[in-house]
C-alpha cells in the first residue's frame, strides 16, 4: 500500500490536550468531507477548513511506497534521542491511508502516535491519542477517544440528532471548544468562552501554533 502525504513537518502541537508537545506531524492529501478546491468549498460538507492538503507538493510531501519509508521520513525529522517520540497523523482525513503497517512501523520506531479526524470513520485501534473534531452534516462514528475538538459555533445542532449537550455525553476524557477561525475570529472566541461559562464540561483550546508563528 502507498501513501500520498502532502507534508511532514516537525513542530510543537498546537492545539488540545497536549498543545505544547513537540511532535512529527504527518498531514496526509486526501478528505471525504471537501475536495479541497475553493470552487467546492461553498457545496462541501465542511466548509470552514484552514488547510491545504490537495496533492503532495508539501515540505516532505510524497508518494511514499511503504509504512517503512514513511517510519524512515518521521525518524529523519525527530533527529536523535528516542525518548517522547510523538507523531500526529493528519490531513486531510488520515483515516482514509492509516492502516495496520503504517501503526506497526511508526510503533516500531518508538513513535507514540497521535490522530486528528473527523470521526466520520472509525480510528485505527492501534493509535494512542484520539482527537475527534465533528463536523455539522457529517455522520460521526467514531464517539469515543481522548479529545472531543469542537470548532464553534457551528449550527446549533452540529449532528443531525446530536446538540451540543448530547455530544457532552460522548466517550471522551476531555471536551475542547476551538474558535472557528475565519475573518470573524475575534467573534467567535468570545462566543466560545461564553458557551465554556455555561457549560464547565468544556474547555477553551486555541491554535497556540497560528499564535507562534509555527507550521
Ligand atoms: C485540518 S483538520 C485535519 C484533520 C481532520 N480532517 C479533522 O477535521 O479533524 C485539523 C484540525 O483543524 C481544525 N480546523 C480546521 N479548520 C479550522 C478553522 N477554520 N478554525 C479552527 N479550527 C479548524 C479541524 O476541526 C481539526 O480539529
Ligand atoms: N502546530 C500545529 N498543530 C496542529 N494541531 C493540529 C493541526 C492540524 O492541522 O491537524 C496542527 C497544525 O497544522 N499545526
Ligand atoms: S474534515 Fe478536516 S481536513 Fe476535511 S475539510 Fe474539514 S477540517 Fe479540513
Ligand atoms: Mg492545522
Amino acid at each position: 500500500m502507498s501513501y500520498a502525504v502532502k507534508e511532514m513537518f516537525l513542530t510543537l502541537q498546537g492545539e488540545g490536550v497536549r498543545s505544547g508537545r513537540r511532535a512529527v506531524f504527518l498531514r496526509f492529501a486526501g478528505c471525504n468531507l471537501w475536495t479541497g478546491r475553493e470552487q467546492d468549498r461553498a457545496r462541501a460538507v465542511c466548509r470552514f477548513c484552514d488547510t491545504d492538503f490537495v496533492g503532495t507538493d508539501g515540505e516532505n510531501g510524497a508518494r511514499y511506497g511503504s509504512a517503512g519509508d514513511l517510519a524512515a521520513m518521521a525518524e529523519h525529522l525527530w533527529g536523535p534521542g528516542r525518548e517522547e517520540r510523538y507523531i500526529v497523523l493528519t490531513g486531510g482525513e488520515p483515516m482514509l491511508q492509516v492502516d495496520d503497517a503504517l501503526v506497526e512501523a511508526l510503533h516500531g520506531a518508538g513513535f507514540e502516535i497521535a490522530i486528528e479526524s473527523n470521526g466520520t470513520l472509525p480510528v485505527h485501534p492501534g493509535i494512542d491519542w484520539v482527537c475527534i473534531s465533528p463536523k455539522a452534516g457529517s455522520e460521526v462514528v467514531q464517539r469515543s477517544g481522548d479529545e472531543l475538538k469542537l470548532v464553534w459555533p457551528q449550527p446549533a445542532e452540529p449532528l443531525p440528532g446530536h446538540g451540543f449537550e448530547d455530544i457532552g455525553q460522548w466517550d471522551f476524557d476531555h471536551f475542547l471548544l476551538q474558535p472557528l477561525d475565519d475573518p470573524d475570529a475575534d467573534r467567535h472566541r468570545e462566543a466560545c468562552i461564553a458557551q465554556v461559562m455555561d457549560h464547565p464540561r468544556w474547555r477553551l483550546t486555541l491554535q497556540t501554533h497560528k499564535m507562534l508563528g509555527l507550521k
